[in-house]
């Protein structure tokens, strides 16, 4: 019996396109901004620190600005970058210029699978400050009560096998108990071979099925 689903994000409980065209839109347009003000602040200079490690070299504040609008618009998962757009977007949520997008049968669901029990999870490579922050900011109010937990890329890549193998030693539970649901049929590739089951969503016709994994259009075709 399923006793434990853990969602992706993008493609999966909430749109491409959303994540795309509004999201790094809005942290690209105010990131040389956010470093200017904070790049004195701790916790954004060890991430600027961990830029300049992953680039080799020493970068001034515009530079790894650079270095950043790169990154995004090559949709990047890289821990400070993704980090550092959380961080971003939290001014954006705040003043209301964001609405985190979910799909309507997101909230439903998620909703009838906590009543029945299951506790849920989210693994995402947008950092967990970004996932609370897009759950908690939707047109269906604040989800984030139904979540027993946050997974990002600080537990490793979502195409790693070794990643799932680490969320299930948190969730204490063996693989055949835990139901992985992404659109992304590597990142179900590596959730299977650590033992969980898996569905893809395929939310639009930007997903490539995955044949391997069952397959539906929404959570409401979810079998659990
Ligand atoms: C937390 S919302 C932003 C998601 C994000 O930054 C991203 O890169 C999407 O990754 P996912 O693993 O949810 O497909
Ligand atoms: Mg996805």
């Amino acid at each position: 019996m399923i006793k434990a689903i853990v969602t992706d994000i993008e493609g999966t409980t909430s749109s491409i396109d959303f994540v795309h065209r509004t999201l790094f839109p809005y942290a690209k347009a105010h990131l040389r901004a956010f470093l200017h003000t904070h790049a004195g602040d701790a916790a954004v200079r060890r991430l600027l620190a961990e830029v300049e490690r992953i680039e080799n070299r020493t970068l001034s504040v515009d530079a790894a600005a650079d270095v950043l609008e790169r990154w995004i618009d090559e949709d990047r998962k890289l821990t400070p970058l993704k980090a550092l757009q959380g961080m971003i977007w939290r001014t954006g949520y705040e003043s209301g210029a964001l609405k985190g997008h979910v799909y309507p049968d997101t909230p439903e669901y998620l909703r009838r699978w906590q009543a029945q029990g299951k506790r849920l999870y989210v693994y995402s490579s947008g950092s967990v400050e970004a996932q609370k922050l897009i759950f908690a900011h939707t047109d269906y109010g604040d989800l984030t009560p139904l979540f027993s937990g946050y997974f990002d890329t600080q537990i490793g890549g979502k195409r790693e096998v070794d990643s799932y193998r680490r969320i299930l030693e948190h969730l204490a539970l063996p693989g055949a108990d835990v139901l992985f649901l992404s659109d992304v049929g590597e990142e179900l590739d590596a959730a299977r071979a650590a033992g969980m089951q898996t569905c893809q969503l395929l939310r639009d016709d930007k997903a490539v099925p995955a044949r391997a994994h069952p397959q539906a259009r929404s959570f409401a075709d979810i079998v659990v």
